[in-house]
């Protein structure tokens, strides 16, 4: 048996800087493995076989499970014929733009990979990954990192601060597909130098909040709920949405913020280093 947890993601912002003739879109952004994760265990099985569950424990059934995409993805990779029994704690919202898909398909390579004995580095991991979803290598490589390409390019921020982080779902949801698919050039920004501090991050921007916010027109109120809060830097959407965020001054500032939120919102805080 092996166990893995399997964390969510935010981008501390988003740019678009254009769109590959595969429809793909050239992204640079701070991406943000936060504490929040889903619970996966893969146990030695005849045959592939994936349950899920809540945090009560009650069955949960995702249609297409990225999960079986991706021990179907490292099989054919490696050729290796073993089945599993994959068991996962779903605590990370659904479509919601934390990556939880993504990363359960992360989570799943790497412990497939030590309970099969595929030997493979991480960089194996993150090619195969990439073929399931752009956010999979990051979700492999996870901590803070500056992300390129399409998501596949990865490197170390130098960035060093302290944040404190809100973290807010008002359990709407989006596809990230719809978004991208209803994403204008003007939309898009010019390349810029990567920021190095949380002063230059507060001046940059989520590009694809403005969509989302269009399909969505709630993720504009959360944005605005957020940024009236005492102590708020700033307030910004996570990837395609509709998970928003705020940064705040200090962790005084960040507990006392969650007082007034609505009761029926998934709310989270995090401080931690970048
Ligand atoms: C927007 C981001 C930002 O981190 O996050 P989420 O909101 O999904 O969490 C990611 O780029 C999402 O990555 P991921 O969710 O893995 O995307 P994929 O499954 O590969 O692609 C779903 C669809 O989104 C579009 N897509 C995705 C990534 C990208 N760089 N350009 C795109 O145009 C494509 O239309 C694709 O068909
Ligand atoms: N293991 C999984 N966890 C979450 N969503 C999954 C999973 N497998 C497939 N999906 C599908 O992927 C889509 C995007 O989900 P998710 O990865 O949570 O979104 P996001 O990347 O925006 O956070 C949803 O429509 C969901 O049905």
């Amino acid at each position: 048996m092996h166990s893995i947890s399997a964390y969510a993601k935010i981008n501390i912002f988003l740019e678009i800087l254009g769109k590959r003739s595969d429809g793909y879109h050239l992204l640079n952004s701070l991406f943000v493995s936060i504490g929040l994760h889903d619970e996966l265990s893969a146990f030695e099985h005849e045959g592939l076989i994936c349950e899920m569950y809540d945090q009560y424990g009650r069955r949960l059934v995702i249609e297409n499970n990225i999960i079986y995409k991706a021990a179907i993805k490292l099989q054919e990779a490696t050729g290796i014929k073993s089945g599993a029994y994959i068991s996962v704690k779903k605590n990370i919202p659904v479509a919601a733009g934390l990556a939880g898909g993504s990363t359960d398909a992360a989570a799943t390579l790497r412990a497939l990979n030590i309970l099969w004995q595929c030997g493979l580095d991480d960089f194996q991991l993150m090619q195969i990954g990439l073929s399931l979803g752009a956010d999979v290598p990051f979700c492999i490589h996870g901590g803070a990192a500056q992300v390129s390409g399409i998501g596949e390019q990865i490197s170390q921020t130098k960035i060093h601060e302290k944040i404190h982080l809100l973290i807010v779902n008002n359990g709407t949801q989006l596809l990230t597909k719809d978004v991208f698919k209803h994403l204008s050039a003007k939309d898009f920004s010019a390349p810029k130098p990567f920021p190095t501090t949380i002063a230059q991050i507060a001046e940059r921007k989520n590009d694809l909040e403005s969509t989302s916010i269009t399909l969505e027109p709630s993720i504009g109120n959360v944005l605005s709920m957020i940024s009236n809060l005492d102590g708020c830097m700033f307030a910004r959407m996570s990837g395609s949405g509709p998970t928003c965020f705020g940064v705040f001054k200090d962790e005084i500032y960040l507990q006392n913020s969650i007082q007034n939120l609505p009761k029926s919102w998934f709310i989270y805080t995090e401080s931690l280093f970048i």
